[in-house]
């Protein structure tokens, strides 16, 4: 006989047992996909001895949401983002990534964090001499070892999922070409590749679209609204035109002098919330947001 200490072999569950295993973890993926992803309590951020820039900012974004943040020039849209990938330090206040406390994070553990933050910018930030396969593996530089990335290997499936996104996107036929042979349109598509090449948890981009034509910034927010929804990921986006905000996000959220003054859907967002937006300050895109504006609203 066995002894009480022995180990027994592979434990086979019985077919019921299987079935309501399965069900289980079925629940719990749908229920976690229901989950708030990023949630930001009592933000503050203040540079230097200056007043805060966020005020004691409140928002939680759940997955596969695309939210805007618009608000005038100085609101501190980029600040909020900033903040969240840890380029900057904020003041007090608590960020949490599924959970996670982002706030307090230094080292190895901030690294870690950060891999699971893509980050989307309007200069696009692609290193211009080399090609755009090789801009698009700089997204997995959080997984591999330094020797991997200093000799340029990168696994296989690293590769294979480069093409699989670039695909996606339409730039795989440049996978070899040096990144300063595109068109703006396309370096964007390369720096929506790379970030998604993270695998992140969540995808910030500021001002995404600000460098491009009207015609190509429209496609890149199409893109990145499909995207999010394709890899069911919350998706937050810094964008001066509210045009586009109301087209191709789910919410917009509306900031002033560091405070969170809208939040709200595009068809909740009307010439009042604008006004209180913007009033006073600046009219970014005036004829086309008010437009749009009473389109929905008039
Ligand atoms: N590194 C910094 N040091 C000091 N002040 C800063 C710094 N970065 C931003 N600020 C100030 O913080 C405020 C908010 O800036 P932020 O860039 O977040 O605004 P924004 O809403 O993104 O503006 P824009 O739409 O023009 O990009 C501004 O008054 C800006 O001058």
């Amino acid at each position: 006989m066995a002894g009480s200490g022995e180990l027994a072999g592979p434990v086979s569950l019985p077919g019921p047992a299987v079935s309501l295993l399965l069900v289980w973890m079925l629940l719990l993926s749908i229920g976690l996909q229901g989950i708030a992803m990023l949630e930001i309590t009592q933000l503050v951020k203040r540079y230097g001895r200056n007043d805060p820039v966020l005020k004691g900012l409140d928002l939680t974004v759940e997955g596969n949401s695309v939210v805007s943040i618009v608000g005038a020039s100085g609101a501190g849209k980029s600040t909020l983002l900033r903040c969240i990938n840890r380029l900057i330090e904020p003041s007090s206040g608590s960020i949490k990534l599924n959970g996670d406390e982002l706030s307090n994070l230094h080292g190895q553990a901030l690294r870690q964090a950060r891999r699971r933050i893509g980050m989307v910018f309007q200069g696009f930030n692609l290193i211009d001499r080399l090609t755009v396969m090789e801009n698009v593996l700089a997204g997995r530089l959080g997984y591999v070892s330094f020797l991997q990335a200093w000799r340029r290997r990168f696994p296989q499936q690293d590769i294979e999922r480069a093409f699989e996104l670039m695909e996606r996107v339409g730039i795989a036929q440049y996978a070899n070409k040096r990144a300063d042979e595109l068109s703006g349109g396309e370096r964007q598509r390369v720096g929506v590749v790379r970030a998604l090449m993270q695998e992140p948890d969540i995808l910030l981009a500021d001002e995404p679209t600000a460098s491009l034509d009207p015609v190509t910034s429209e496609q890149i927010m199409k893109l990145m609204h499909s995207l999010a929804h394709e890899l069911s990921l919350p998706v937050l986006i810094n964008i001066h035109n509210v045009a586009q905000a109301r087209t191709y996000t789910e919410r917009i959220v509306g900031l002033r002098h560091g405070h969170m003054i809208f939040d709200g859907s595009p068809a909740q967002f009307d010439k009042a919330a604008l006004e209180e937006i913007y009033g006073g300050i600046e009219a970014p895109d005036e004829t086309t947001a008010s437009a749009t504006a009473e389109e929905h609203h008039g």
